[in-house]
């Protein structure tokens, strides 16, 4: 799809909404342009003396008519059109937050939120902006200029006449083609530097308590002032232009009101035409400079919208990185996880992640990962959650390589639960029956319980319809983990996945989940990863990883038996707890 097939498309499909408004429109601008042809004859009449009481009152109503009508017909055209442009800023919004859920968490990691905010507050409004007023005043525009010169050739002006004095208005093309591009790209400029600074407004505000503790809000403002600055210095320049645009529209409408008043003024007095003309010729004059304005406008407008509804397309035509093959097989059930000759590279980056890992997790079977931070335990989860694409051949559950699955499948399979899993500003309830928000209470309950979240949730004032977040409660972080930890268990997945995810738990506490997880989650297959080693240590099988490699693995006997790091880790931290 090019990029004005996005606009194109809802035009077309809304094209008998679009033709109704339009001819509304067109009605109402006939009106419009038979004002001055109106008060031209009442002039004539006037200068001839035959006016009378009953043609006065004539002349009043026709006006009195055209204004009602003008109302009317112009008011519902304008309501249809802007209707039709908010219902594309809707459906727009919504393909955008489609494609969102789609893109990979690499496309994220490489846009900043305040971009991705942009596309639906700026650039939605900037093209709805654009279809809606474009609509109208390219419509109004021509069509009033159009009966305008009709209804000046109909009340008697020659044609000469008009041609003359519309001369000055022939610059307008030229001007377009001048200014157009520059201010479509100053107006880019603006975009961009308005998104950079939603950019860093969220990031300094989500890390306000660590500019505090570090006392740095000085440097946090300058920062900040920087991006404000920027924006400010790109908006002049933009407002310089498109000023300089605007001003010279209206000069070029004066200027042909100088040449008609010069050249009707002496047709006048030779009377090859009558006042009654030469006044209706200043009054279109007047009334055409209204429309070249609106020119003006829409081009302003449309040069705004192009950078957005390039935005838009662009991101609309994004493929996404990790995507489905046409015919993805669903799986039934988690049972065995091969994992072959294993070596991968994040996009963009030189050294590998992980490196030729062999493993083998058995169904039902607890297997503990463990490692210095930055060994690639979490890549290896995030491959096999297919967060990120595994190259083709290394990664197999129950024998077929997870490429050729679908993803709603596989991951429906697995209760993954991170160190830092997010919790939404709603009730603890709805945070914890994530996966299932018809879930009973009582499963709530119990999955809250086997997290050792339980005792906390009932002292709450509202229990588990307590608020978390903005409006609510703010959680420990070991509280977050641990209600965090529910919303996997809840999920009745026949594998589990802990990230790490009992970091922020004291070690008493990590027991107690751990044997209430062994003892509920007999036959779940359970990949736990741990800095910690007591959080390993019952499993069926442990590997250590060290810069991307296995480079040991075995029960927890037989590690501490080789005497290589895992043993030297356990005997540190052992001392540490000691220490406690
Ligand atoms: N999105 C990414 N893009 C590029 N490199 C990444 C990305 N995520 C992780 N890495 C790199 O891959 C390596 C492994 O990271 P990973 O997160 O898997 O380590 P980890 O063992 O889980 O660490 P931790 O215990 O601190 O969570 C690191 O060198 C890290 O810098």
């Amino acid at each position: 799809m090019s990029k004005k097939g996005l606009l194109r498309g809802y035009v077309l499909s809304h094209w008998p909404n679009y033709l109704l408004a339009i001819l509304l429109i067109i009605a109402s601008n006939i009106g419009q342009a038979s004002l001055p042809r109106i008060l031209g004859s009442f002039t004539d009449q006037l200068m001839q003396n035959t006016l009378q009481m009953q043609t006065v009152i004539r002349y009043s109503l026709s006006l009195l008519a055209i204004a009602i009508a003008y109302n009317l017909l112009f008011g519902s055209g304008q309501f249809m059109i802007m209707k039709l442009g908010r219902r594309f800023e809707f459906i727009t919004r919504e393909r955008i937050f489609r494609k969102f859920s789609e893109l990979s968490e690499y496309y994220f990691s490489k846009q900043g939120n305040g971009k991705l905010l942009s596309y639906f507050m700026n650039d939605v409004t900037s093209v709805r902006e654009a279809i809606s007023n474009g609509v109208t005043m390219t419509t109004n525009a021509t069509f009033l200029l159009l009966s305008c010169i009709v209804m000046m050739l109909l009340s008697g002006i020659p044609l000469t006449l008009i041609l003359i004095s519309i001369v000055p208005l022939l610059a307008i093309p030229f001007l377009v083609v001048f200014f157009g591009p520059r201010i479509r790209k100053r107006s880019r400029d603006v975009q961009e530097a308005l998104a950079t600074m939603t950019e860093s407004a969220e990031e300094q505000l989500g890390g306000i308590r660590v500019i505090k503790t570090f006392a740095i809000e000085d440097n946090a403002r300058s920062r900040f002032g920087a991006t404000v600055d920027d924006i400010k210095h790109k908006q002049l320049r933009l407002v310089r232009l498109s000023s300089l645009f605007q001003a010279t529209l209206p000069f070029l409408g004066a200027l042909s009101l100088v040449v008609s008043l010069l050249v009707g003024g002496i047709l006048t007095m030779q009377h090859s035409i009558t006042l009654g003309s030469f006044v209706a010729l200043t009054l279109y004059l007047r009334m055409i400079m209204g429309p070249l304005q609106q020119i003006g406008n829409v081009i302003n407008t449309m040069q705004r919208s192009g950078a957005s509804l390039e935005r838009v397309h662009d991101l609309l035509s994004e493929v996404p990185d990790v995507r489905e093959i046409s015919e993805a097989e669903a799986l039934q059930q988690v049972q065995d996880i091969t994992i072959q000759n294993l070596t991968f590279h994040y996009p963009g980056s030189a050294a590998p992640a992980l490196k030729h890992i062999q493993l083998q997790i058995k169904a039902g079977r607890t297997v503990g990962i463990v490692g210095k931070t930055g060994s690639g335990k979490s890549t290896l989860v995030k491959l096999l959650l297919r967060t990120y694409e595994p190259p083709q051949g290394t990664i197999f559950i129950n024998g077929t390589d997870i490429r050729e699955l679908s993803l709603d499948s596989l991951r429906s399979q697995i209760a993954y639960v991170p160190q830092d899993g997010f919790l939404f500003s709603t009730t603890i309830r709805d945070n914890i029956a994530f996966s299932n928000r018809e879930a009973p209470l009582g499963d709530v309950e119990d999955s809250a319980k086997q997290a050792m979240i339980y005792e906390n949730i009932v002292r709450f004032p509202d229990r588990f319809d307590t608020l978390l977040g903005e409006r609510g409660l703010t959680l420990s972080g070991g509280q977050r983990q641990r209600t965090s930890l529910a919303r996997g268990l809840i999920k009745q997945a026949r594998m589990l996945i802990l990230d790490d995810s009992m970091s922020a738990v004291d070690a008493v506490t990590e027991t107690g989940i751990l044997g209430s997880l062994r003892k509920l989650g007999k036959g779940k297959t359970t990949l736990i990863i741990s800095h910690r080693i007591s959080a390993v240590r019952h499993a069926d099988h442990i590997i250590v990883l060290d810069e991307g490699q296995i480079t040991e693995q075995g029960t927890h006997a037989e590690l501490m038996a080789a005497k290589g790091l895992y043993a030297a880790t356990y005997r540190l931290q052992e001392e540490g707890l000691h220490h406690v």
